[in-house]
């Protein structure tokens, strides 16, 4: 029996508690959104954020950074933020603009406004396993708090991450090795049977890489837990990188696609950007 890791649940229960939260504080909560309008990912994804925060009381205030910015006005940008008091968090959407170095304007974001736990300051406390508080990167961060919720063990268990980029790959296996998985980080250039057999010893598989149904049920261990980060649209419709039908009876629990990863990271982000609210009030 395969059973769901019902992301949307969950989602709820952190957000609930995200509105207590935003309603005990006697300030407002701003989150600023940095966003390329061109990119039609992005719309979608930063109004379904926008929509989300303004039902748990957290104001959004959207900022369009088009082609016609550089790298440098992007990261002015970001200062200027850093620096506005009315400013609790700070996002940066990816994809920004061709050209627009992403992960120099990620580490631009001060590590007490970094909502998204993109910076390098962060990332670099997270990959130390720091005793200091510090926000962790919303996706990976969302992930765990599934696994946490469903009772899923890591300690001991081997992790196989598939995919490697700031948002998702690195930072999940930083949390995977900090609980205690042994882990192993797939990308590009791990050569497809390499890949067969490291699924074959995985007890949770977590994959984002943007290619529709690229795992399949038979190359999983039995019994896997699989978390499929994965967001595509295939004929209209949001589908995971995992061959979900094919999971079935083969994997114990599975994230579907949507309902499982994408609202863990849209309650994730606000959790995220009230715990910064609280800290630096
Ligand atoms: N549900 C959610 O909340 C979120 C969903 N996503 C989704 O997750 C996916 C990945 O996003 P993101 O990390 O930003 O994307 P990136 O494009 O930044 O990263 C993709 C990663 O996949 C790796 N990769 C590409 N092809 C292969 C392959 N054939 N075999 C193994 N690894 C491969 C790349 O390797 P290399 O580094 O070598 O190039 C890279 O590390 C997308 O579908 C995105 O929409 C992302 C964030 C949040
Ligand atoms: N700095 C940054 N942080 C991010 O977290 C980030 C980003 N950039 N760039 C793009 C990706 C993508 N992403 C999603 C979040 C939620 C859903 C989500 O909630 N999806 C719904 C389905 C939506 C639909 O049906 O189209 C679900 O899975 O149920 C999807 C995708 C965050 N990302």
């Amino acid at each position: 029996m395969t059973e769901l890791l019902d992301g949307a649940k969950v989602a709820k229960i952190i957000n609930d508690k995200t509105a207590q939260r935003v309603a005990g504080l006697d300030k407002p909560v701003t989150l600023a959104v940095i966003y390329d309008p061109d990119n039609e990912g992005s719309q979608l994804y930063v109004g379904m954020k926008s929509r989300k925060a303004a039902k748990l009381g957290i104001q959004t205030r959207d900022i369009p950074v088009g082609a016609d910015e550089t790298t440098e006005s992007v990261i002015a940008l970001v200062e200027s933020l850093n620096a506005d008091d009315d400013v609790t968090g700070i996002l940066v959407q990816s994809p920004l603009a061709k050209g627009i170095k992403e992960r120099q304007v990620f580490s631009a974001v001060a590590p007490s406004k970094d909502a998204d736990g993109l910076g390098a300051k962060v990332q670099g406390m997270l990959f130390g396993d720091a005793l200091e508080p510090y926000t962790v990167a919303a996706t990976p961060q969302g992930v765990m708090s599934l696994l946490n919720y469903y009772h899923i063990p890591t300690k001991g268990k081997v992790a196989l991450v598939i995919g490697r980029s700031q948002l998702f790959g690195r930072p999940m296996s930083a949390l995977l090795n900090n609980a205690d998985a042994t882990v192993t980080v797939a990308h590009r250039f791990t050569e497809p049977d390499i890949l067969k057999r490291l699924l074959k010893f995985a007890d949770i598989v977590a994959v984002g890489v943007g290619i529709p149904n690229f795992i399949k049920g038979k190359d999983l261990k039995q019994g896997a837990t699989v978390i499929d980060v994965g967001m595509n649209v295939v004929d209209g419709k949001a589908t995971g990188d995992v061959d979900f039908d094919s999971a079935q009876g083969i994997a114990d629990f599975i994230t579907p696609v949507p309902g499982g990863v994408g609202p863990m990271t849209i309650a994730t982000l606000l959790e995220n950007t009230i715990t910064l609210a609280e800290q630096n009030k």
